[in-house]
């Protein structure tokens, strides 16, 4: 269920999926607006058959996929990450981080993968965020049911975790 002139291809390096647009020479990695995520489940589930990869876990029933950009501070549950060895930022800090982020990400000035690429606390930033497929039970409470409340292509406000905050931008 893609748009015209839109079709998924697989970045080998990074062991993704992409979307590429072969009339305007265009590529993305999250599903472009207007795309059918019912339909481009099912096509994941055929297309990602193979075992291991992110989306091998395409298309079974509850499962979601989504990304997301965590800031962490010195109330976090583990206040450390790959960006740096102790997190000593405040809460109120990282809240401040976190909505500039927001707004430049809402203003289509950036992505929420580009951003987390380099900004988030998570190992997923290596995969701009990305947390493959889960369903209910993998992730704290907060984070599950934000998750959740989105619909395919949305990105959440600030949610607040153990873990720090964050932004989640849902897929599928
Ligand atoms: N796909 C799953 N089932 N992976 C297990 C998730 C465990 C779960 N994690 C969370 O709820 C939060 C929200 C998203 C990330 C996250 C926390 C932390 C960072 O916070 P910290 O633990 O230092 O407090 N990142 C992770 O876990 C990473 N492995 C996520 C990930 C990284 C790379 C590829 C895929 C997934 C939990 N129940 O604690």
């Amino acid at each position: 269920g893609l748009p015209p002139n839109w079709e998924v291809r697989h970045s080998n390096s990074k062991n993704l999926p992409y979307y590429f647009n072969a009339v305007e020479k265009n590529s993305r990695w999250e599903p472009p607006p207007g795309t059918d995520t019912e339909k481009l489940k099912v096509y994941m589930a055929k297309y990602h058959s193979g075992s291991g990869s992110v989306a091998g876990e395409a298309g079974q029933p509850g499962k979601i996929r989504a990304a997301h950009l965590l800031v962490k501070h010195n109330g976090s549950r583990r206040p450390m990450s790959w960006r740096e060895a102790e997190i000593t930022r405040s809460k109120e800090e990282a809240r401040e981080i976190l909505k500039g982020y927001e707004e430049r990400i809402k203003k289509g000035e950036i992505s929420l993968g580009e951003l987390a690429q380099t900004e988030s606390d998570c190992s997923s930033a290596r995969k701009r965020g990305d947390l493959g497929y889960f369903g209910k039970g993998d992730m704290q409470k907060e984070f599950e049911e934000a998750a959740f409340a989105l619909k395919p292509g949305e990105i959440s406000g600030i949610v607040d975790t153990a873990s720090g905050l964050h932004l989640i931008e849902r897929f599928v």
